[in-house]
């Protein structure tokens, strides 16, 4: 019996071209300017040693330092320091209106229904907390946060490891066969499966004909109740 639903992101509540159209590019944009007038503030100060970490450079310049993250947003990493500085650039578009979070149009009544029966939600994205906080805060339909009862993003693990979800299995307090993963992408549901959870794979677009994995095109056609 599912008792509670850890959801991705991209792909699978929002669609991807939201996160790669929009998201990114803003991050982009406004970078270097973020990092200049705020490189001295605590936070933001450990997120740039965490890249000389990152990039074994412990004397890297600022300068350097935003080079390797334009690198990093190529190759689209999902290194934890570059998604918690796109998380703080994110937040001012928000709070001034530039966007709002991408929810693809199943999503909202299928999170009602699913809470209102007792299922506890949770999201899991490589996207910081806060950038999960600020998608669901600001979203197309509102603040959506209250749905959710935690967030986890890769300071528990990676989304293609097995540990992470043993670890999130651990943190919330369920049973792994209770918890239900919803995500687009196979590798990530693979990962979740050996650590003993359901799955479910969204299709959102091109179908996944590899996958072993439980398919449905959105939210409504899932029946975690059953
Ligand atoms: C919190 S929305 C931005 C998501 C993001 O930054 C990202 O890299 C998405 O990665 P995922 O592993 O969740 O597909
Ligand atoms: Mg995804």
């Amino acid at each position: 019996m599912i008792k509670a639903i850890v959801t991705d992101i991209e792909g699978t509540t929002s669609d991807i071209r939201f996160v790669h159209n929009v998201l990114f590019p803003y991050a982009r944009q406004h970078l270097a300017a973020f990092i200049a007038s705020h490189e001295q503030q605590p936070d933001v100060a450990a997120e740039l040693d965490a890249v000389r970490n990152e990039i074994g450079q412990p004397q890297a310049t600022t300068r350097e330092v935003v080079s390797a993250l334009l690198a990093f947003m190529d190759e689209d990493r999902k290194s934890t320091p570059l998604k918690a500085l796109q998380g703080m650039i994110w937040q001012t578009g928000y709070q001034q209106g530039d966007f709002t979070g991408h929810l693809y149009p199943d999503v909202l009544p299928a999170l009602q229904k699913w809470q209102a029966s007792g299922i506890a939600l949770y999201v899991y994205s490589s996207g910081s907390v806060a950038a999960q906080k600020l998608l669901f805060g600001y979203s197309d339909a509102g603040d959506i946060t209250p749905l959710f009862s935690g967030y986890f993003d890769t300071h528990v693990g990676h989304k293609r490891e097995t540990a992470s979800y043993q670890a999130i299995a651990r943190k919330t307090g369920f049973a792994p066969g209770e918890l239900l993963f919803l995500s687009d992408i196979r590798q990530e549901l693979d990962a979740a499966r050996e650590a003993g959870w359901q799955t479910v794979q969204l299709i959102r677009g091109a179908a996944d004909n590899a996958s072993q994995h439980p398919q449905v095109g959105d939210f409504s056609a899932i029946n975690p109740e059953a």
